[in-house]
């Protein structure tokens, strides 16, 4: 992901005849903005789980995200299927709550949503706490709103790759907006 684009940067300024022209000194700082950017553009994958929606959360929850300073980008409520929830927990396929967890998965509407920032992948998992919610600290989301592993509220990705394919499973490239945040100079250095 971030190294990736990191590389084509590089390439880009570096190997880029109109670039070379330029003095070191400014092609590093367009070099630094546009690194700055692009970290800026990390994406991850939040759901409010059934759970979360029966107990009326999904205002709280998304009031989170947006005071922590990030961007929604998409946003759609669904009833997910077993097929797209087994995709979704694939990992988790051989552990004996698996047919428990897609059940209650797919018993209500889930609302799911996909959020941008800087280091948004890390900062949302420390925002949701421990999956566990006996283990996760008052203050994150399952601290605050749930008292048992198999109702936790919330699902947030937990990698960068993890989120890259939980987004394209759950979201339509046309679904995400590409929109200006007016307050994002105040968020980042950039
Ligand atoms: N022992 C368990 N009993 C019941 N449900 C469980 C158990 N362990 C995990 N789960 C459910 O499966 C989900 C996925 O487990 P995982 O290990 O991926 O946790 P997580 O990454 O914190 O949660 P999520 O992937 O939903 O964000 C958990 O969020 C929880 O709802
Ligand atoms: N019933 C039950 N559910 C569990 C257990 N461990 C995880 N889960 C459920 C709740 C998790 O949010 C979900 C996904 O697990 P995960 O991806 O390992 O954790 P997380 O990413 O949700 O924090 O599976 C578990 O031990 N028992
Ligand atoms: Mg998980």
């Amino acid at each position: 992901g971030i190294k990736k684009q990191r590389c084509t940067c590089i390439i880009l300024f570096h190997n880029n005849p109109t670039f070379q022209h330029l003095s070191c000194a400014f092609r590093s700082l367009v070099f630094c903005l546009v690194t700055a950017l692009q970290n800026a553009r990390e994406r991850t994958l939040i759901a409010v789980k059934p759970d979360g929606v029966q107990r009326r959360l999904v205002g709280q929850i998304i009031q989170r995200f947006e005071q922590r300073g990030f961007k929604l980008v998409g946003l759609k409520m669904v009833q997910a299927s077993h097929g797209i929830l087994s995709e979704h927990y694939g990992e988790l396929r051989t552990k004996p709550f698996f047919q428990s967890l897609l059940t209650y998965m797919s018993s209500g509407p889930v609302v799911v949503m996909v959020w941008e920032g800087h280091n948004v992948v890390q900062a949302s998992r420390k925002m949701v706490g421990q999956t566990n919610p006996a283990e996760a600290p008052a203050g994150t989301i399952r601290g605050d709103f749930s008292v048992h592993v198999s109702r936790n509220v919330v699902h947030a990705s937990d990698s960068q790759e993890g989120a890259q394919k939980e987004i394209q499973l759950w979201f339509q490239g046309k679904d995400l907006l590409d929109w200006d945040c007016c307050d994002q100079i105040y968020t980042i250095e950039v």
